[in-house]
């Protein structure tokens, strides 16, 4: 019997980890992963698939893994933590050593909890890793500042100063800048890690309308704590709990009629 099965009201097996249709498109998959910060084992079960186009949202106790998950996604533990397992993008596992870090997390962007605009004025924050990249063509650098603030939600604010300081703009512009900054990249999967954390809850709102825009072009996972924000925003939930994906279905369904009687407690507010 597995360990803590008894706890499921229903008697369905421990990790009701989603299924996704044959006819779905898969963006990013994890496999047998495990991440290990010294001798601590800090995820131990984390099998998840990520469809595209869709928001997900990894929930769970503080601790119980959900961000050592996220980061691992686009290798920000490489400096901290032993990521064994796959992670799978386009074929690809992206731990494997002829990837090319900076190139994938081109591909698979990241924003933290905290905004962290770079001490440049607006359009140089959008601008600065395209310039490193190579491209200088003023016209076409114009044009993607302007789309990815407005997919970002922040062009109308913005647009008749651009120059000005990124750092006097409010924190939950800031994070609508941070979240343009990694869209200019044009990336495929945006990973969120409790990006309206820090804000007051209009800057929440935005935010969240952001995401939902943005989810038709980008896949999305984000981690939250907010559980109104997760049943507002995301298709899909995980459950995380002392390293494991516990389980992982439809948002309404976990909000509803979750199947592991841990995921009910915690929904509940019984524990977390
Ligand atoms: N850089 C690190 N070095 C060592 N241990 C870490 C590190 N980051 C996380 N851990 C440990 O890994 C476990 C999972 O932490 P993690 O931050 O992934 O949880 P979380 O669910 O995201 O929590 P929170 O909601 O509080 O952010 C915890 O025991 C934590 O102490």
């Amino acid at each position: 019997m597995l360990e803590n099965e008894a706890l499921n009201t229903d008697n369905a097996p421990l990790r009701n980890i989603y299924r996704f249709g044959e006819n779905a498109e898969i963006a990013l998959s994890t496999h047998d992963l495990h991440v290990f910060y010294g001798d601590n084992e800090a995820l131990s079960e984390g099998d998840l698939e990520f469809e595209r186009y869709k928001i997900t949202s990894l929930i769970g106790a503080s601790g119980s893994g959900k961000s050592t998950f996220l980061r691992s996604l686009n290798r920000m533990n490489d400096n901290v933590a032993t990521v064994k397992g796959q992670i799978m993008y386009r074929g690809i596992d992206i731990n494997s050593k002829e990837v090319d870090v900076y190139e994938m997390r081109r591909h698979i962007g990241m924003v933290f909890q905290r905004p962290n605009p770079f001490a440049k004025s607006i359009k140089d924050n959008i601008t600065f890793a395209l310039k490193q990249r190579g491209m200088r063509d003023k016209n076409k650098l114009e044009e993607i500042v302007e789309t990815s603030l407005k997919q970002a939600a922040l062009w109308d604010q913005v647009k008749d100063d651009l120059g000005k300081s990124a750092l006097a703009l409010s924190g939950g512009q800031q994070q609508r800048l941070v979240i343009a900054r990694a869209i200019a990249m044009k990336p495929d999967i945006l990973l969120l890690d409790e990006p309206a954390s820090a804000l007051d809850p209009i800057s929440t709102s935005q935010i969240e309308d952001t995401l939902l825009e943005l989810k038709e072009k980008y896949t999305i996972v984000i981690v939250t704590h907010n559980m109104q924000q997760a049943a507002r925003i995301s298709d899909y939930t995980a459950f995380f709990h002392m390293g494991k994906a516990i389980e992982y279905d439809e948002t309404r369904k976990i909000f509803t009629r979750p199947k592991v009687k841990l995921t009910n407690d915690y929904i509940s507010g019984n524990f977390g």
